[in-house]
């Protein structure tokens, strides 16, 4: 037992856990690589044992470097002596040497389920795996596995070359390589001529079942085979029965070639997919203000749809307004609206902001924040606790706190917000019962914070300058309400306000 449990340390949970024993990609599409994010994407903790380096790219393989038979027995020792994963996935398995070593240590380590991904030839063409491992592929490890998983190619390989051209022949491939001893088989049939569907059968030694979906028009499909079979592998760590294992994995390899499909990696005729559907997102977005610029607090818009109503402007055209007059970051406080319509306002306003690569916030409301993938949230001392945010906002977005005191600003800190805002430095309107702290206030939060600080309260056209004269180098600017929206022009307050603060600072 471990030192830390006899210390009674709080119980500790017991992840799933997948082996990959496969080949390292450079490309990163296939292989072990794609055998990690795929687990990753499943919420299972994957190890590696590496059989073979190949060099790959989206053009082909150029070159295959095979670890010596000895090396894999000593990191198969390795992970399976210590670190007990539930299920063993295997890829690449260039000789028929290093076929027997998996076997015997699968044979003197235990694992709960064996998926076998009879890799021989790439996508691409090449050889992997000759015909040399076929045998002992065959009659060792086919009759230790759970569920094998050859495409067209590699069923036909493993059935000596029986041609394999219609749905009807895969049907049959899958009851002939279940007769080599494993305990299922999912031919996959994405390679098959003359089929305007994906068809994978899979044969339990019971029923034959038919996986049907259409075809997803993409090159990027390098390393489908290695993501389906460690998906599959990655729910039955997870407890999955075997026909829902499939099912699911097959559904999440589709989800991942859609997204996928127009993303642009290499030169070559076949390039990776996304495991984790998040790169084109973020590619998408490079205009976003990212990470946190304490400059962008310079002239800090807060809205009020009261005012902005009462002046016969919808939230969204307030914003536009403050951003073409200069704003520099955007909070969007409506503390009367209802949370359906506010939501609709943030999308809209996220659009206007990032298209001037500005950054919106949202007053108080984390929900709506992740609702709309806003920039962040400004939250005050009564409001969710700043490190609560953080952890439902994650670590990129941007927190700011409203703080009155150093101790309150320390804390911001030690709660991981990225600024502060103090206030009210003037005495305002705009917020009822507001404590109001003076220049004199704001310096000492300001002097005693490790964060960037924002000004707030009664600050306008007329005051502004003593706030940005205050000589304190983390003092990057003013957030403004009534300024701004409580007036008959957004767009000329602004330009004007921008004016002011920026003539202070070049003095
Ligand atoms: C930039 C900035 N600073 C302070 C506040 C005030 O936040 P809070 O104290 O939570 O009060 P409400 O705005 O929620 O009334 C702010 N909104 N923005
Ligand atoms: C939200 C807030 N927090 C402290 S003062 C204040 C109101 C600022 O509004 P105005 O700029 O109109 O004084
Ligand atoms: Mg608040």
């Amino acid at each position: 037992m471990r030192a830390m449990q006899q210390q009674q340390e709080p119980a500790q949970v017991r992840v799933p856990h997948v082996l990959t024993v496969a080949g390292s990609d450079s490309g990163a599409g296939a292989g072990i690589q794609a055998d990690l994010k795929t687990c990753a994407a499943r919420g299972v903790y994957c190890s590696t044992v590496i059989t073979a380096v190949t060099a790959q790219n989206t053009a082909g393989v150029q070159g295959v470097n095979i670890l010596p038979e000895e090396f894999v027995r000593e990191q198969l020792r390795s992970v399976l002596s210590d670190m007990h994963p539930d299920v063993v996935k295997t890829g690449m398995l260039p000789s028929p040497g290093i076929i027997k070593v998996l076997c015997q240590s699968l044979k003197e380590f235990q694992v709960r389920a064996l998926v076998v991904d009879p890799v021989m030839v790439s996508t691409s063409g090449d050889i992997l795996a000759g015909p040399s491992i076929l045998a002992t592929l065959r009659e060792e490890l086919l009759p230790l596995a759970d569920i094998v998983t050859p495409n067209i190619r590699e069923a036909s390989a493993l059935l000596c070359g029986a041609r394999l051209e219609t749905v009807a022949d895969m049907h049959f491939a899958a009851k002939k390589i279940y007769d080599l001893g494993c305990r299922s088989v999912l031919v996959k049939g994405g390679d098959l001529p003359n089929c305007s569907d994906a068809v994978d059968v899979l044969f339990d030694g019971k029923e034959l079942f038919e996986f049907r979906a259409a075809r997803i028009k993409t090159y990027n499909t390098h390393g489908t085979g290695c993501t389906l079979a460690s998906a599959i592998a990655a729910e039955l760590a997870r407890g999955s029965p075997l026909f829902y294992a499939v099912k699911r994995a097959k559904h999440y390899v589709e989800s991942a070639l859609d997204y996928s499909k127009d993303i642009l990696i290499g030169e070559g005729h076949q390039g990776p997919f996304d495991h984790l559907l998040t790169l084109k997102n973020n590619a998408l977005n490079e205009c976003m203000p990212r990470p946190f610029d304490p400059s962008s607090l310079l002239l800090y818009a807060v809205t009020d749809s009261n005012m902005n109503k009462r002046w016969g402007r919808s939230i969204s055209e307030a914003v536009q307004a403050a951003i073409e007059g200069g704003a520099t970051i955007v909070q969007l406080r409506e503390k009367d609206a209802n949370t359906g319509d506010f939501l609709e306002a943030a999308k809209t306003c996220i659009k206007i902001c990032h298209s001037r690569g500005v950054p919106l916030l949202i007053n108080d409301r984390i929900d709506v924040a992740l609702a709309c993938d806003a920039d962040g949230v400004h939250i005050g001392q009564s409001d969710i606790p700043a490190h609560v945010a953080r952890k439902l906002l994650g670590p990129e977005k941007i927190i700011g706190v409203s703080c009155k005191m150093p101790a309150q600003a320390e804390k911001a800190w030690v709660d991981g917000a990225d600024y502060i805002g103090c206030g009210g430095v003037y005495p305002t309107n705009t917020k009822q019962n507001n404590i109001t702290v003076g220049l004199d206030g704001l310096k000492t939060v300001c002097l005693s914070s490790k964060l960037p600080v924002v000004a707030i309260g009664g600050i306008g056209i007329s005051n502004a300058k003593p706030v940005m004269d205050l000589g304190v180098p983390n003092l990057k600017g003013v957030a403004v309400v009534s300024a701004l929206f409580d007036r008959e022009s957004v767009l000329a307050e602004t330009q004007h306000l921008l004016s002011v603060i920026t003539d202070s600072r070049s003095q």
